[in-house]
């Protein structure tokens, strides 16, 4: 079914709109319904914070270092557990005198500096002002604090991009992104490569890939306009992209790769390294690996020999700043500014050319989606476009790369997350689309990928079938369920137990078997809403958490569990706990403090990991079959497939095999090949 680009435009444009402002009211109604001492304790704050250095940082950026109010703190740290994260956009402002309690949002971001939090150290945590609120910096005093924002600068550039997409005349066209909406058909590619004349005699660069990674590489490179690589879990995608980016270059061909999120796109650049091929990665230092550094525009901008005219101006502006503190006049201050400012200027001018003069210079190019709408890559055409984890991109972020190539070659699993929305539950729902606007998909939550699988059809991807993680237990029932059985454990895993690890364990039956089911039906291990909690701890928990539940006798499983796993000699550090439920993971919490190692984590927060052994609290159990979350198949899919040597799933076999066809038979397919185990509560008190 084919679309016309400037209504599927139009449609997404309605779409991010709606997005846009269901997580800025999330984001706002936080930050003015609660105390920051409330928005601390949840991770969307830090408080009682002074302003110490004010230095500038990479791009000619003010930053502003704060540090504990030595007021209120003695140990000059920043609290042990807070939320906040290099990359978070946040507002630095000052702390009311009184607590004010009701705080409008649009208020203190006029007094306020938002900014990028930079570094995070255990006693400072350095933001860079934006450009705009650079001069707003000298107004800080006093004590501050900073609350994270909803990220607006993401939207800018998918805005900007649909825009530009609902601007485009038919001969703007190119034929590739025609084929992506179905105006024209992809060119046809042989089913068979391997003894193609040109694509059956690759020389590899690793000759180790396995068949149906060749095979995937094959059709990447004889596709001429797009090319889906399906990597179920462990397959090997990103391994297979590094070859892939190898032989593209081979060819002659310049390439953009790009990926969700940094550390999707680090995680190539590492792998690339080796390879000694020049490459660029463009993005904030901050937010990148320290491995991934040296690659970094920014730096190769200063390192460089056309970066050093660039540095001198830096080193003139860290003198003027520096001087502003010496400085008592009010109006020999307001001079310096201007300086300051009119430096700056040139700083970015100088940096300007030298971006250009590297970036153009690059055969293979590096950001994620979002990045490739920077200015540095504006302008830029490209041979082939590769994005990685496409299936977890929003598809308008997929499109900001995708408008400067002429084929594209997007990775990923659209079995597992898609992106989350927020819109979805929301009363800011978008608008109904419009008669004949219906083609263009139902919403945000269909990925660029799944749009163009139900458009074309299997004929444009190429599934990975050997998976390197799981054993072959594990493996099974993912694979028959949502892989047309198509996977195949490699042989390195595929009978691999906790008892074999590389130091040393015990070998009994919790870790002799790969799949345990401890099965909690009977009604007594009762599933708790958060509703359920008292009043006041109610208004924070359930605007935090949403309608989130909890069990706390699952809790208690759980930890006897891992204890059971940690006496037989497996490392903490090898076990992970996930539960698609944030409540849960705060009742779990406490295991964290008996053994500091271990992992807990949402299941939609562990896509993409891996852990030895993975154990999966279901929650659910009540007597309506009432399965909320867990009805998502993808989710499902996501916790089962992130263990390698044992899988254990706790959870209420009568709520959840009525919850959907899909957990009948899991639930089945357990009772038939897991090691199964009925608790016993009366013993389970006493132990727990
Ligand atoms: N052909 C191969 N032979 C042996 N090991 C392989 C092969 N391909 C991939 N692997 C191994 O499989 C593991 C997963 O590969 P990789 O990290 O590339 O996957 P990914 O794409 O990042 O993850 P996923 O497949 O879960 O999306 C790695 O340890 C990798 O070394």
């Amino acid at each position: 079914m084919s679309v016309s680009i400037p209504s599927f435009a139009r449609h997404q444009l309605s779409l991010l709109a709606a997005e846009q402002a269901a997580e800025a009211s999330e984001a706002a109604s936080q930050a003015s319904q609660h105390s920051p001492t409330a928005l601390q304790r949840a991770g969307a704050a830090l408080t009682n914070l002074v302003v110490g250095a004010v230095r500038t940082g990479f791009g000619g950026r003010t930053v502003v270092e704060l540090t504990p109010d030595p007021a209120t703190s003695t140990t000059g740290e920043l609290p042990a557990e807070h939320g906040i994260r290099t990359g978070d956009v946040v507002l630095v402002s000052e702390l009311a005198a009184g607590g004010a309690k009701k705080r409008e949002v649009k208020e203190m971001e006029k007094k306020g500096v938002r900014g990028v939090v930079v570094r995070v150290a255990r006693g400072a945590v350095s933001v860079a002002a934006d450009e705009e609120k650079e001069d707003a910096v000298a107004g800080l005093g006093g004590r501050v604090w900073i609350v994270r924002l909803a990220d607006e600068v993401t939207y800018k550039r998918m805005k900007f991009t649909m825009e530009k997409m609902e601007k485009m005349s038919e001969s703007e066209q190119s034929i590739f992104i025609r084929v992506l909406f179905g105006l024209s058909t992809p060119s046809t590619v042989p089913a068979d490569l391997s003894s193609d004349e040109e694509f059956g005699k690759i020389d590899w660069v690793d000759p180790t890939l396995n068949e149906s990674q060749k095979d995937a590489i094959r059709f990447a490179l004889a596709s001429k306009e797009i090319a889906l690589i399906h990597g179920p879990p462990g397959t090997g995608k990103t391994h297979t992209l590094i070859e892939l980016i190898l032989q593209m270059l081979k060819r002659g061909l310049r390439i953009l790769v790009c990926g969700p999120s940094n550390i999707s796109v680090d995680n190539i650049v590492e792998r690339l390294a080796p390879h000694k091929v020049p490459i660029i990665r463009i993005g904030h230092p901050a937010r990148l690996l320290p491995s991934v550094v040296n690659h970094s525009l920014d730096v190769l901008t200063q390192t460089s020999e056309a970066g050093a005219i660039v540095q001198d101006v830096r080193a003139e502006m860290d003198a003027k700043q520096a001087s502003i503190s010496k400085t008592k006049s009010g109006r020999e201050r307001r001079a310096i500014y201007g300086e300051l400012k009119e430096l700056r200027k040139e700083y970015r001018e100088r940096e300007r050319k030298c971006v250009s003069n590297l970036v153009g210079g690059s055969k293979v190019v590096l950001a994620t989606l979002h990045g490739s709408g920077g200015y540095q890559v504006r302008g830029e055409q490209f041979d082939v476009v590769i994005i990685d984890e496409a299936s977890q991109a929003l598809e308008a972020q997929c499109w900001v790369a995708l408008l400067s190539a002429k084929k594209a070659v997007c990775a990923g699993d659209h079995l597992q997350l898609p992106p989350t929305i927020k819109s979805l539950n929301s009363k800011s729902k978008p608008k109904k689309p419009k008669d004949g606007e219906a083609a263009t998909g139902t919403g945000l939550e269909t990925t660029l990928f799944d749009r163009l699988l139900a458009l074309h059809g299997p004929s444009i991807k190429r599934m990975l079938t050997t998976q390197y993680r799981m054993h072959e237990k594990i493996m099974r029932f993912p694979s028959d369920e949502l892989y047309e059985g198509k996977l195949v454990a490699a042989e390195a895993v595929k009978d691999r137990l906790l008892r074999d690890l590389p130091y040393e364990v015990e070998a009994n039956d919790e870790t002799s078997e790969p799949l345990v089911f401890i099965d909690t039906q009977g009604g007594d291990f009762p599933e708790k809403a958060e509703e359920e909690d008292e009043p006041t701890k109610k208004s924070i928990r359930s605007s935090l958490f949403g309608d989130s539940k909890s069990n706390e006798m699952e809790a208690a499983l759980v930890r006897l569990h891992v204890k059971a796993l940690v006496e037989s000699g497996v490392k903490p550090e090898d076990i992970a706990v996930v539960t698609p439920y944030n409540a849960q993971l705060a009742v779990l919490a406490p295991l964290k403090e008996a053994y500091p190692g271990i992992e807990l984590g949402s299941v939609d927060g562990f896509q993409g990991r891996e852990k030895e052994a993975v154990i999966v609290s279901l929650v659910r159990s009540n007597s309506d079959g009432e399965v909320g979350f867990l009805g998502e198949k993808r989710r499902l899919n996501v916790a089962m497939t992130r263990p390698k040597r044992s899988l254990t799933v706790i959870g209420d076999s009568e709520t959840v095999r009525r919850g959907s066809p899909f957990l009948k038979r899991w639930m089945e397919f357990l009772e038939e090949n897991a090691d199964l185990r009925y608790p016993d509560v009366s013993t389970l008190a006493l132990d727990a």
